[in-house]
């Protein structure tokens, strides 16, 4: 009997079980942590702003006394962004400031320097200068208060946060310099074919560019893991089996692709089964061929060569526990509608590549398995159930992200 999708999905996650225990923890510096996940919330240690500062170009002075503009006011001092010593500001004057400098101690407001004019002095001598300030503003137009973003104390980050750009750019502007995350399952990606070109070169007839390393290495790191080793082997059981070793040697999980169906140099089966992997075929399609192995206590996942199953096979079976063990949010499946009628292979859950609109998905590919180019104008698959052979347009379906 073949086993079902969920049957076959408890296997793997059976298999995966003694990885996922308790996570340990990591430092990463700022400028390696892009999509890492934090370990703990990530307090901050300062306020921010860190110091009240000018949000404009202009004059800094006292509310009170440009109530009545225009008002002409004598020009008390400059402070560029940066000044490093803090400047008194005395009633009556306005010192000239830019962009982020200190505000001077007891002006309260920022006359943009568009709503000015100096009437004494000039630009670069500003000794003697009068400015002419046209308009008023009300206290605190233009300041940028100290601690009014974050305080000291609160968290920037919280527990769990998949690093993005807008969260390192919080973490460095309160001057963290590494953050704690959760340490990464390393997950080596040997893909097989003598078909497959290695060597950088054209495809001669009868060769193929490997389509499977790249696509699982992408969808390993999407899923919060890290790529240990990734390799190529031809058909050679001698060639898989020693990187196969190598592969485990550095690896929490590997992963194949290729190999495993019913003909001559199926070269994933001829070495694995041997070493005890379960090869079968699960009831699906694509992704079919299936087999699971475990080589020096590393579980090996094997999935079918052509590269829509072996996409196909990842985010059904493996996305979901990676990113688990890596403390992301699980991809939940969503309800929608069909915008077409569709046809399924009885018996086998089929998982089809289609495009979503708002309120309804639309088939983008053919059932076969080969169809890579077809699928990369997709981004949901549809999951028909097995005892489904038809559906009609608007028939309610789910669909996975992916
Ligand atoms: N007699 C049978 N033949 C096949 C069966 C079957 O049940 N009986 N199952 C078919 C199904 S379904 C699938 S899926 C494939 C799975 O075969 P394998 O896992 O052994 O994969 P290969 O034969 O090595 O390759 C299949 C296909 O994919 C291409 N390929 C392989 N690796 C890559 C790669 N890294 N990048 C791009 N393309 C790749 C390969 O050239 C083949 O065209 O078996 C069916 N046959
Ligand atoms: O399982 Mo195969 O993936 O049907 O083509």
């Amino acid at each position: 009997m073949s086993p079902t999708v969920d049957e076959h999905a408890e296997t793997v996650a059976r298999l995966l079980a003694p990885l996922a225990a308790e996570p340990t923890v990591e430092s990463a510096p700022l400028a390696e942590a892009r999509g890492r996940v934090t370990a703990s919330d990530v307090r901050s240690e300062v306020d921010l702003p860190l110091f009240r500062n000018s949000q404009m170009d202009g004059f800094a002075v006292r509310a009170a006394d440009v109530a009545h503009a225009p008002v002409a006011l004598e020009v008390a001092g400059d402070i560029p962004a940066g000044h490093a010593v803090a400047v008194p500001h005395a009633a009556g004057t306005a010192i000239r400031i830019m962009t982020g400098a200190p505000m001077p101690d007891g002006a309260d407001a920022v006359i943009p320097v568009e709503d000015t004019e100096l009437v004494l002095g000039r630009d670069d001598d500003l000794r003697g200068a009068v400015v002419e300030i046209r308009r008023p503003r009300r206290r605190g137009e233009y300041v940028r208060e100290r601690g009014s973003d974050v305080r000291r104390g609160e968290v920037l980050v919280p527990d769990g946060t998949r690093l993005a750009p807008r969260h390192l750019a919080a973490l460095a502007a309160a001057g963290v310099r590494s953050v704690p995350v959760r340490s990464r399952l390393r997950v080596g990606i040997l893909t097989t074919g003598s078909e497959l070109v290695t060597d950088g070169g054209p495809a001669a007839f009868g060769q193929i560019f490997d389509a499977n390393g790249v696509a699982l290495a992408a969808l390993v790191e999407e899923a919060g893991a890290v790529v240990s080793s990734r390799e190529a082997s031809d058909d050679d059981p001698a060639t898989f089996g020693r990187l196969l070793d190598a592969a485990v040697a550095v690896s929490d999980l590997v992963i194949t692709s290729g190999g495993i169906s019913q003909g001559a140099y199926e070269v994933v089966r001829e070495v694995l089964e041997p070493r005890g992997a379960v090869v079968t075929t699960v009831a699906m399609q694509p992704g079919g061929p299936q087999a699971t192995a475990v080589v020096d206590g590393v579980p090996v996942f094997c999935f079918p060569g052509n590269p829509v199953s072996t996409q196909v096979s990842f985010v059904v079976f493996l996305r979901g526990p990676l990113r688990e063990a890596a403390g992301l949010p699980p991809v939940a499946p969503s309800s929608t509608r069909l915008a077409e009628p569709v046809r399924s292979v009885p018996g086998k859950r089929q998982f089809l590549r289609a495009r979503s609109a708002e309120d309804a998905v639309t088939p983008v590919s053919g059932p076969s398995s080969h169809l890579v180019a077809a699928m990369a104008r997709a981004d949901v698959l549809i999951d028909v159930p097995a005892e489904v052979e038809s559906l009609p347009a608007g028939a309610d379906v789910t669909v996975w992200t992916l």
